[in-house]
């Protein structure tokens, strides 16, 4: 099934720092809600680490177990609901390493794409807990190509361009974007849609939390749904909130021939390095 129109349904929501099981039920929850109504999404998206948040110094034991958890709840709600859903991140423990793992199901509840975060982030020590990603994932959504990347991941533009370059129309962003870096968040996901003329979904929490370090951080929401030509399609403020918007799939092709951004590439010369 391609479709031309979709509905996405964003889910900016708090994080309860090292309380997961206060977040699965809201995760729960939110999603039950999103599908309440006669204007039901197509896709789901949920933010970064939702499971633990940034309780890194306890991260081994608030870990989901090899995932068991987190695929068990979107498995079951993709199906029931019939929806995609692009799960946000959560920490996961597997073999001793936690990592920042995505999970994508699609509308049938199989899982479609599992990432890892390949860019941790130094500020908020991910480096010293986490264990890095080493691979990019595309995936489809009713015949849509898609690709996934985390929060700080945003920051590198070889991720995007590497999942555009791959097919990828569409690309979500999951993220724990903390103040006071909200100038960063918006340009950059602007950036990477135009330079790559495809579609960007951007979930970031809001709230805050007290970290282990007892220094309080707080985030500031603004998730997003931009098109392939970087103008926003839905915005949201600082609260809580399902921010909705609808994708028109067949501006992704008009856009990449209006300028043919990827017909026009060099790669032979960027190949070469620079001359010094
Ligand atoms: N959770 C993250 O990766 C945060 C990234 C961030 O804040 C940034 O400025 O980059």
């Amino acid at each position: 099934m391609k479709v031309s129109d979709w509905k996405i349904n964003v889910i900016q929501m708090d994080v309860a720092i090292g309380d997961p099981d206060k977040n699965y039920r809201q995760v729960e929850q939110n999603i039950k809600l999103a599908m309440q109504g006669h204007d039901a999404p197509d896709v789901i998206v949920l933010p970064e680490m939702w499971n633990a948040g940034y309780a890194l110094n306890r991260i081994q034991q608030l870990a989901d177990e090899q995932g068991i958890r987190t695929k068990e709840l979107l498995h079951r709600l993709s199906k029931h609901y019939r929806v995609n859903i692009v799960g946000g991140s959560v920490a996961v423990k597997q073999e001793g390493q936690v990592q920042n793992v995505t999970y994508v199901y699609n509308r049938q509840g199989e899982r479609v794409s599992e990432y890892a975060k390949i860019h941790l982030f130094k500020l908020m020590d991910e480096h010293l807990y986490l264990t890095e990603g080493d691979m990019l994932h595309r995936f489809e959504l009713d015949g849509i190509p898609c690709g996934s990347i985390i929060c700080y991941d945003l920051r590198f533009p070889e991720l995007s361009r590497t999942l555009a370059l791959s097919g990828a129309e569409v690309l979500f962003v999951p993220a724990q974007w903390p103040n006071p870096r909200l100038y960063h968040w918006k340009t950059l996901l602007a950036a990477r849609a135009i330079e790559n003329q495809m579609a960007v979904v951007a979930c970031n929490r809001t709230g805050s939390s007290i970290g282990d370090n007892g220094e309080e951080t707080t985030f500031f929401g603004h998730s997003m749904i931009l098109d392939p030509w970087g103008e926003v399609i839905a915005s949201a403020g600082e609260e809580a909130l399902i921010l909705k918007g609808t994708l028109k799939l067949e501006s992704i092709p008009e856009v990449r021939s209006r300028i043919p951004v990827f017909k026009d590439r060099k790669p032979h010369i960027y190949q070469l390095g620079v001359q010094e």
